[in-house]
């Protein structure tokens, strides 16, 4: 069976062939609809701490790169926010556009965003990822919106890793980073119950999404836009367009952590 991917033969609306998930209650992305979101005075403030040394290494999965944390204690954590319990980083990533009006996987009002980072966390109830992924409330996932501006510091040394990781399959050590970073000054979020955004579609993830949005300059996309869905000696196909797009909300509720 040939392989999901973004193109128009494998992309989201052929996923559900493979995954019937894909259809079901809890999809993810969404439209975040601020005006339908209730506030809910009982979410805690987002509590995100992060030891550099816990990064290892950045990779070209050839649906887009992560950056890969080393998960054995709880040395890089998600805590509080709409969570209960301690939950581990694993990896970070990002989906963008091939261009600046496209790229998000969430929306807000129907309006994308260039690109989106999504900083994945598992409920350390569950003896591993892999085991927490399949259980409803097995993963965290932080979103943040980035909007084109300024340069972002924060992100050139992401960025500098990419000559080392153009095709799919290259992976390079990645070590001492703190993605605290790459977060907003303000961590006011929406926070609903969703699944991963990309096969195997697994309704195990409560969603967490930043209000504020990162900065990110045109030459920086561009950068992100030089990575290759495809590996050395194929044909070159550019890694844009790595965003599934909103589903249906099937009756959830979006709460709000702030007025
Ligand atoms: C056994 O489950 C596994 C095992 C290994 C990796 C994965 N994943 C696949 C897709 C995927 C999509 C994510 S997103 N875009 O919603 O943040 S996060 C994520 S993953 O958990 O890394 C799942
Ligand atoms: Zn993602």
């Amino acid at each position: 069976a040939h392989a999901w991917g973004y193109g128009a033969d494998n992309g989201p609306d052929k996923w559900a062939k493979s995954f019937p998930v894909a259809d079901g209650p809890r999809q993810s992305p969404i439209d975040v609809v601020p005006a339908q979101a209730v506030f809910d005075g009982g979410l805690k403030p987002l509590r995100l701490q992060y030891d550099p040394s816990t990064s290892m290494d950045i990779l070209n999965n050839g649906h887009s790169f992560q950056v890969t944390f080393t998960d054995d204690t709880d040395s890089s954590t998600l805590k509080d926010g709409p969570i209960s319990g301690v939950y581990r980083l694993k990896q970070f990533h990002f989906h963008w556009g091939a261009s600046d009006d496209r790229g998000s996987e969430h929306t807000v009002n129907g309006t994308k965003y260039p690109a989106e980072l999504h900083l994945v966390h598992w409920n350390t109830k569950y003896p591993s990822f892999g085991d927490a992924a399949s259980k409803p409330d097995g993963l965290g996932v932080v979103g943040v919106f980035l909007k084109i501006g300024a340069e972002n510091a924060q992100l050139q040394k992401v960025l500098d890793a990419f000559d080392a990781i153009k095709t799919k399959g290259n992976q390079t050590t990645f070590t001492d980073f703190d993605p605290t970073v790459l977060l907003p000054g303000c961590l006011d979020y929406w926070t609903y119950d969703g699944s991963l955004t990309t096969p195997p579609l697994l309704e195990s993830v409560t969603w967490i999404v930043c209000k504020e949005a990162i900065s990110v300059s045109p030459a920086q996309m561009a950068r992100f836009r030089g990575l290759l869905f495809s590996g050395q000696g194929e044909a070159a196909c550019c890694m844009v367009d790595n965003y599934r797009p909103p589903q249906p909300l099937k009756g959830r509720t979006v709460r709000a952590s702030f007025k």
